[in-house]
């Protein structure tokens, strides 16, 4: 049935850009050139409210033209997708009669606008826009040469970010340093995170190459001072610090952690504010600031008590007890372990299923449950980066760091 509503879908682009069945398609609405995916926009009198919540009525518009740029038809599904959102954006909640159940390509068109519910028109036309930016970008990049299966959606230096399945994964790539947090890392984390929040894909993930998922802070970072001296070089290392876990904060889609192996330090913190967290029965999850002279980050001094009760935070948080996978499962920070031998097979099986699920569905019922304590969350961020900022001033944080790189000391 999905392979004739394709064909149906398809012949209806055609004949839309014909102009054969203007009515097809209501007054305004975008239509296909048939053989690539130019979308013919008439003249449209949009009367978008300009007091746009995201993007305005100039974005929209701008949207509706960078599609008839595309280079690839970006599939049924996507443009029945913008077809749905087209309408929320300019008619707001589907108003029109459920179409004959024979009368098969008007009846795709009426479910995936129906499946939009009440979204408001400014989060449809924000949405539309998002959606029209991650296919322009992902047409312009599918120019160029494709490596393989997975299409690389940017070219990182210590991460590797690829697209697949309808799921964008980002992957921590220094296993020789296990996965240590360079500044690059960290900034380039970020390009990913913001990179994958407007592609098409449905859900993100967050994983480690080798046997670590992440030893946490890459502590050279303590070593490069810049002649500004050690003050600005912690005012810097907070600003980044804020700036890396907010960008965590605000995700919009759902953030799924597959946590490869042992976790360390800020790569433990920032789970608490990841959707799902996936890991191998050899995970270990291990947040030892005190014995670096440091304290809580990623919002885990809100998250954890409020996970895992205060007892067992401030275990982990102050005392730098190290958890289990199975430990860390029992109190409510991993969602859910694997074995090792089956982990990634099991794991990406699931990802795959739920990257299926209506995407604008996941989305907005993530932003749902973020937007709850959104600014609590960065109030908390900022408070932590700013004691951190002192903490990396103390002579107990400098001796840590020394400790470690005379080998004295690991943890
Ligand atoms: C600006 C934002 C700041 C955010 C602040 C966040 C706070 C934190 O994240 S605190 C946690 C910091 N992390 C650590 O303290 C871990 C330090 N590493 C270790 O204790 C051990 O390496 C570890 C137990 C993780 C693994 O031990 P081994 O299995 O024995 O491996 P190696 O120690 O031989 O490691 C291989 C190689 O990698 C280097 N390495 C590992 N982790 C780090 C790290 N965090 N920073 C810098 N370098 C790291 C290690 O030195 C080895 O290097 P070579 O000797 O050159 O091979």
């Amino acid at each position: 049935m999905a392979g004739v509503v394709g064909r149906l879908i398809r012949c209806w682009c055609r004949r839309a850009v014909a102009g054969r069945s203007r009515s097809a398609l209501p007054s305004g609405h975008p239509a296909l050139h048939p053989g690539c995916c130019s979308l013919k926009v008439p003249a449209l009198q949009l009367h978008v409210s300009k007091t746009a919540m995201g993007a305005s009525q100039k974005d929209f518009e701008n949207a509706m033209n960078q599609v008839k740029l595309l280079k690839e038809d970006p599939g049924n599904e996507v443009k029945l997708k913008l077809y749905a959102l087209y309408k929320q954006a300019t008619e707001g909640p589907c108003n029109t009669p459920k179409p004959g159940v024979f009368d098969l390509i008007n009846k795709a068109k009426w479910e995936a606008w129906n499946a939009l519910g009440s979204l408001p028109k400014e989060t449809a036309r924000q949405n539309y826009v998002d959606l029209v930016s991650g296919l322009s970008s992902s047409s312009d990049s599918s120019s160029q040469a494709k490596p393989e299966a997975d299409r690389k959606q940017a070219e990182y230096e210590t991460v590797v970010m690829t697209s697949e399945d309808g799921i964008t994964k980002i992957m921590l790539n220094r296993p020789a340093k296990k996965n240590a947090l360079t500044e690059q890392m960290y900034q380039e984390i970020m390009l990913a995170l913001e990179a994958a929040s407007k592609d098409d894909s449905t859900i993100t993930v967050l994983t480690g190459n080798g046997d670590y998922y992440s030893s946490g802070n890459d502590l050279t970072n303590f070593t490069n001072i810049p002649p500004e001296g050690v003050e600005a070089k912690a005012k810097n290392s907070a600003i980044l610090l804020r700036n890396f876990v907010g960008s965590f904060i605000d995700f919009p889609k759902p953030l799924v952690a597959v946590v490869n192996g042992p976790a360390v330090g800020i790569s433990v913190t920032v789970l608490g504010l990841f959707d799902l967290v996936y890991a191998t029965d050899r995970a270990t999850f291990h947040t030892p600031f005190s014995h670096l002279g440091q304290t809580p980050e990623g919002c885990s001094s809100y998250t954890f008590p409020k996970i895992m009760g205060p007892a067992k935070a401030a275990e982990m948080l102050i005392f730098g007890k190290k958890l289990t996978a199975g430990e860390a499962y029992a109190q409510g920070l991993v969602t859910e372990v694997f074995p090792d031998s089956t982990f990634q097979k099991e794991v990406w099986t699931r990802l795959k299923a739920y990257s299926k699920l209506p995407q604008n569905a996941l989305r907005i019922s993530k932003q749902i449950i973020r937007s709850q304590e959104k600014e609590k969350l960065h109030a908390v961020n900022a408070k932590e980066s700013s004691i951190l900022q002192e903490r990396w001033l103390s002579s107990e944080c400098m001796n840590a760091i020394m400790n470690f790189f005379s080998q004295k000391a690991k943890l």
